[in-house]
């Protein structure tokens, strides 16, 4: 059969993706092409044309696509902060504006020798092994409750170490728990947190209720029951100077930073924006 133009089939993928309501047509096009040619998203015009398996196999990515199962399942792989993460069922995907926990949290211990780190809520381990890859000195800590979750971090955990970083050391917790790290009492210089905040009953699109784990993205108590719970635990860990950063609800603007502020030996309370102008995570210091 005759190699065809790699821009037709991208076309098509997108009309397809349109039609199905995947919000970044172009995007996921592209980066499952890219996916089934082995090559990064920006190298495809160097590749004109491909031949009829390339096409089918693109085609059948894009179908799962268009039944919205997630693009970094499809793809085995999400990037996050400078990293690569595995993901797939079992453990929610990193999102682009946690990112943004990952930058206060490296300025805030900017300066600091062998500072000592704990995520809370890991996940597939993103938050601890985006600030392990870029601080090699920092002893870094991480809990989830989800058995799968855990599976997830601790794979990626491995490959990191396996690659040259500094290992992480993960736990199975709960961040309810208040003795939860308690070696660390008084020792932390940087918490961090992306905690399930979703209020039940919110309305989200098919890639998050039907393949991010539930306990990854409702709360109860309105969605604030977690972050509650990780601002008690921070309020033990933290040493004096210690910061903490939590990611909620866009919804959670006024209510967030309030129960951070209620906890007295905070201070320096502030919420953050993404950069779509949404607020996003709340910050504090331990005074
Ligand atoms: C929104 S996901 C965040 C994962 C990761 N930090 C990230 O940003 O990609 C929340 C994670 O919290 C975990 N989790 C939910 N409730 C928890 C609890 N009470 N204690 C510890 N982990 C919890 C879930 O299993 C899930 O992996």
């Amino acid at each position: 059969m005759k190699r065809q133009p790699l821009r037709l089939a991208i076309l098509e993928a997108m009309r397809i993706l349109e039609d199905a309501g995947v919000s970044s047509p172009r995007a996921d096009a592209e980066l499952i092409a890219a996916h089934v040619l082995g090559v990064d998203r920006g190298r495809l015009p160097l590749v004109p044309l491909v031949d009829p398996p390339v096409v089918e196999a693109i085609g059948k990515l894009v179908a799962q696509r268009a039944k919205r199962v997630p693009l970094q399942h499809l793809t085995g792989w999400a990037g996050f902060a400078g990293i690569t993460l595995d993901v797939g069922p079992g453990v929610f995907i990193p999102r682009p504006e946690t990112e943004l926990l990952v930058e206060w949290g490296l300025r805030h211990i900017h300066g600091r020798e062998y500072p000592v780190v704990v995520d809370l809520c890991t996940g597939s381990g993103a938050l601890a092994l985006a600030i392990a890859h870029e601080r090699p000195d920092a002893v870094v800590y991480a809990v989830d409750i989800d058995p799968n979750a855990l599976a997830w971090a601790r794979h990626n955990a491995d490959k990191q170490a396996a690659a040259g970083d500094t290992p992480i050391r993960l736990y199975s917790g709960d961040v309810g728990d208040n003795t939860i790290f308690a070696e660390l009492d008084g020792l932390v210089d940087l918490v961090v947190c992306n905690p399930p905040y979703v209020p039940p009953g919110g309305d989200l699109p098919p890639e998050v209720v039907d393949f991010d784990p539930p306990q990854a993205v409702f709360a109860p108590d309105g969605g604030l029951a977690v972050v509650r719970q990780a601002v008690a635990t921070a309020c033990r860990l933290l040493k004096r100077g210690g910061g903490v950063a939590i990611e909620h609800d866009d919804t959670h603007g006024s209510a967030a930073p309030a129960l951070v502020a209620s906890r007295k030996v905070l201070t320096d309370v502030r919420d953050h924006h993404d950069l779509a102008g949404r607020p996003r995570f709340v910050t504090a210091l331990r005074g």
